[in-house]
């Protein structure tokens, strides 16, 4: 089945359209990436799949099942988003448990207590870790919280955008080893935007290559590895971004 399925999407922000009449679709299990230039709609599909984009025309289909527009629960459950900037996801004065206890609470999910201390454990944060606020945490610490957050209604869906780019070098690599064990154990899907096309070999097995709101050429990890990508966008991407880390 289809984790992800996206026929003919058009996104708007008031009268400017964004996203041109992407289709994709995404296997369960799959790692998928999104890039390509600033202002290109990476984020903003990201945001229509979660339901905080609502003026879309087309198909959004989580796990088989058409999507409404706006919010809704049962997504919520199947489907949770990472974003790039830990400190401002986060809110500064819930502790770590109240933040991770919070959608529980919202799904009416008893057992809170036990669920947090396994999730700390899961994103190897020590259960000191539970009653302190945001701000007495790092970085990296702060953006393991919030994928701690996003996997406590257990979805099976993933969407990480820029999930490392806010991060020091030293740890990005830290969260992306976590992540890519999240997805080993619990066998979620991913979809990530980043600039970062070594993420990308790192983390995913498939990309679109997007520009002004659409998708350019999709490939296999494989090729963009050997150089391999056919689009001329697609090239100057990759000849842009050789020889840099980070995003
Ligand atoms: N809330 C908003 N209201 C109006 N326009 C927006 C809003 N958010 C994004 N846009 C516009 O939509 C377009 C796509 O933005 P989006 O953030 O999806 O691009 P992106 O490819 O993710 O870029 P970046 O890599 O810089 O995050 C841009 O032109 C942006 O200015």
């Amino acid at each position: 089945m289809s984790a992800i399925r996206l026929d003919n999407l058009d996104i708007s922000y008031g009268d400017t359209k964004v996203v041109h009449g992407v289709s994709l679709d995404i296997a369960e299990g799959e790692s998928f990436a999104l890039v390509g230039e600033s202002g290109s709609g990476k984020s903003t599909i990201l945001r229509a799949i979660a339901g905080l984009a609502p003026e879309w025309t087309g198909q959004i289909e989580v796990l088989g099942a058409p999507r409404s527009h706006g919010v809704d629960r049962t997504v919520a459950r199947q489907v949770q988003m990472v974003f790039q900037d830990p400190y401002g996801s986060l809110h500064p004065r819930k502790t770590i448990d109240a933040t991770l206890s919070e959608p529980l609470t919202i799904h009416g999910i008893g057992d809170r207590d036990a669920r947090v201390e396994q999730m700390l454990t899961q994103v190897g944060l020590d259960r000191r870790f539970r009653f302190r606020f945001p701000h007495q945490l790092s970085g990296g610490q702060r953006q393991r919280v919030a994928i701690a957050r996003a996997l406590m209604l257990e979805p099976k869906v993933l969407l990480l955008d820029e999930p490392t780019s806010a991060l020091d070098v030293s740890v990005q690599a830290e969260i992306l080893n976590l992540l890519k064990r999240l997805r080993a154990e619990q066998g979620l899907t991913y979809l990530v935007v980043t600039h970062n096309l070594p993420v990308v070999s790192f983390l995913c097995d498939r990309l679109a290559v997007m520009r002004h709101g659409r998708i350019v050429e999709v490939a296999d990890v494989a090729q963009l590895k050997h150089g391999a990508l056919v689009e001329p966008y697609s090239q100057e991407l990759l000849a842009a971004t050789e020889g840099r880390v980070t995003a």
